[in-house]
């Protein structure tokens, strides 16, 4: 049985990146729209007669988009932040839960989770569900991404010729100074956080690939767990999945440092927990593609749970 696919936001960076995960598969037949991408009736009509739609667009784009879906038997993924914590809506991190990849085989309406709250709640459910980190520790999250991460026009900014830009792009750039980041409400909610985390995000001169880190201070916890304690139960979560993985605690303490590209063309997610010698501090860090496990490779994984497919077809 072929399912018929269309991408709402083909042309963009997420929806790109869909598209070619997509084309290849015969099992899928993929409703393209090329100049008439822009056109409202046509839109509506690929909407509604898809059996799967996977929105890659702007907020409010999205919004309209869903907007205009009538026909209840179209399975919806929305890739941007419009529905992260809607009711209504499953959160599209399968590995997140024992019951969530349940919950989004039956959904209809399923939004893929954020690039950075994909590393940060990978990171941090598992800690605050095992009472290690408690629900109202005052968590900071600090994080890297590529330029890819702002979609199309970041790229062409720090792409763009010298020529053209009068001068190279910068080499690193600390944002969401207002602290008001659009992905916090979905960062606390999903890992069970009372209180709002403290996310400071940067961008480098690279095209993909992110770190997410977290920072903490074993002592100021609940019996101030150790290194191997937070490693346990990092594994314990995420036991048997494919797509998320722990390194080993004997593979961190060689690393001498980790870079943000590595996972860069896959659906992984990789966790490290590194800590000092006396068990008084630890680094937890997250490395995922912002256009894999962070957008596009999570987009296709949910779509595969949804139509009943085999959840690792087209992904690596
Ligand atoms: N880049 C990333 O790493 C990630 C992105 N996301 C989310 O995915 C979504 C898409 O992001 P991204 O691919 O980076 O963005 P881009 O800017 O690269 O692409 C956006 C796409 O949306 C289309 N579009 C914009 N406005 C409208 C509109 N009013 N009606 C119809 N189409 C429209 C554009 O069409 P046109 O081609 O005609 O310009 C373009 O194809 C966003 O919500 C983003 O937050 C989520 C996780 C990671
Ligand atoms: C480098 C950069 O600008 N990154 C984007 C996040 C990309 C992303 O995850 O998009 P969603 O918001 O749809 O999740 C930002 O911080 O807004």
């Amino acid at each position: 049985m072929t399912h018929t696919i269309f991408i709402d936001g083909e042309a963009g960076t997420t929806g790109l990146e869909i598209r070619e995960r997509l084309e290849a598969r015969p099992d899928l037949n993929l409703l393209l729209l090329g100049d008439r991408r822009r056109d409202a009736d046509a839109r509506r009509e690929a909407l509604n007669g898809a059996d799967a739609v996977i929105l890659c667009l702007p907020d409010d784009a999205a919004r309209e988009a869903v907007s205009m879906i009538e026909n209840p038997s179209v399975k919806v993924i929305d890739a941007s932040t419009a529905y992260r914590v809607a009711p209504g809506w499953a959160y599209g991190f399968p590995e997140m839960d024992a019951g969530q990849r349940a919950l989004i085989a039956r959904s209809q309406f399923v939004s893929n989770p954020g690039c950075y709250p994909t590393g940060f709640i990978g990171l941090m459910r598992p800690l605050v569900k095992a009472g290690l980190v408690p629900a109202n520790y005052p968590v900071t999250v600090n994080a890297v991404s590529g330029y890819s991460g702002g979609g199309k026009a970041m790229i062409a900014e720090f792409e763009a010729a010298p020529e053209d830009s009068g001068g190279a792009a910068t080499a690193y750039r600390a944002y969401g100074l207002t602290l008001r980041h659009k992905h916090v409400p979905e960062m606390t909610k999903h890992t069970g956080l009372s209180r709002d985390v403290l996310f400071t995000p940067a961008v480098g001169n690279y095209r993909q690939g992110m770190l997410v880190e977290v920072p903490l201070h074993l002592a100021a916890l609940p019996e101030t767990p150790s290194v191997e304690r937070l490693h346990g139960a990092l594994v314990e979560a995420y036991d048997d999945q494919r797509f998320v993985e722990v390194a080993d605690l004997e593979e961190t303490e060689a690393m001498t440092g980790i870079e943000p590209e590595g996972l860069n063309g896959t659906n992984r997610l990789r966790l490290h927990v590194f800590g000092d010698r006396n068990g008084e501090q630890a680094r937890l860090v997250a490395l995922l593609d912002n256009l894999g496990k962070g957008a596009s490779g999570a987009a296709v994984q949910n779509l595969n749970i949804m139509l009943g497919l085999d959840e690792a077809t087209g992904l690596i």
